[in-house]
């Protein structure tokens, strides 16, 4: 049986699959040529990472599709419900890029704090007379230890962020509509461990309570952040969105950041994805990534192999 992984796929993953008796192909086919593809070589999967969209035409038109994979956590590129009222089995992998996505979130934290996404651009070249200008410009920066990260959404990833904090020494809050609380254990090196209860609170109490505030939920009509929520943030607030773009008023986060009232933020998603607005790319507050919270050789091993075992068990 054939596989399309359409966004790619680790050597592992494709290793796992071959094992399996499975002819993995690689070659990226163009979203409009997907369904032609399937059906001109006999695709029994398909995989794609966020970039690839699997909606009711591509299922309509592949009869012979067995499978929709999702390599990652997001399926909002995928009609699920539709293909699963078709007889296709809809598979992700939920849990294989938490500590990713986590790290990332604190790559933004601390490049927030310490303006690295701006330093960066503005280091001083030969000749340059304006170095303590320079030095001064990213004089106040803020330490991470003992502020309160407010975390919107405490399922796996917020989870693995949580710990990440708590290891750093700040208070962690948490909001979710779904969890009411959660015992978060940080594993030390040595084999020690600590446990920590984090008790759902409201979001209006989240956003004014938070120094820095990170989203990790699911996508969804309407903003989580919009001016409403930023008015009753506190001064100097950071945010963090490295979940999906549309849940945050990016407007209203731009008005919030020259006013000052937002100290910074850091973004891998964009309500324009790939191509987000001039406003956001240029603006010298934003940290930017475009995407890649997953993006590690250790997250997508776990994804491939994941999503190859998922598919022998139904499949082979
Ligand atoms: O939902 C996810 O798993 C992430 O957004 C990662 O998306 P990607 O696989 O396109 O990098």
């Amino acid at each position: 049986m054939k596989v399309l992984a359409n966004d790619g796929i680790s050597k592992s993953g494709i290793l796992a699959l071959e094992k399996g008796g499975f002819e993995v192909i690689t070659t990226k086919v163009a979203q409009e040529q997907v369904a032609n593809f399937v059906n001109e070589n006999n695709v029994s999967v398909v995989l794609v990472r966020s970039a690839t969209k699997v909606r009711k035409d591509i299922i309509d038109a592949c009869p012979g599709l067995k499978i929709i994979g999702r390599g990652g956590v997001g399926m909002d590129n995928i009609d699920v419900d539709y293909a699963k009222s078709k007889g296709i089995h809809v598979i992700n992998t939920p849990a294989s890029s938490s500590e990713s996505v986590a790290e990332l979130v604190f790559a933004h934290l601390f490049s927030g704090v310490r303006f690295l996404h701006d330093s960066n651009r503005n280091m001083p070249l030969e000749g340059d007379t304006n170095f303590d200008g320079l030095k001064k410009a990213y004089a106040n920066g803020i330490e991470l230890r003992g502020k309160t990260l407010g975390i919107v959404g405490i399922g796996r990833i917020g989870q693995a962020t949580a710990k990440m904090a708590l290891g750093l020494g700040m208070k962690v809050i948490a909001a979710d509509s779904f969890i009411p609380q959660v015992d978060v254990k940080v594993e030390f090196f040595d084999g020690q461990s600590i446990t920590t209860t984090i008790v759902s609170q409201s979001l209006e109490s989240l956003f004014k309570e938070a120094d820095f505030i990170t989203l990790h939920v699911p996508a969804q009509d309407g903003y989580i952040i919009g001016e409403a929520a930023l008015a009753i943030m506190k001064e100097g607030v950071g945010i963090v969105n490295c979940a999906r773009g549309g849940v945050i008023d990016e407007v209203a986060l731009v008005k919030a950041l020259d006013s000052g009232k937002v100290l910074f933020a850091g973004l891998d998603v964009f309500e324009n994805e790939p191509t987000p607005e001039m406003a956001i790319l240029m603006h010298h507050k934003i940290s930017l990534t475009p995407h890649i919270g997953a993006a590690t050789g250790e997250a997508q091993d776990r994804i491939g192999t994941e999503l190859a075992s998922q598919i022998i068990s139904i499949l082979g």
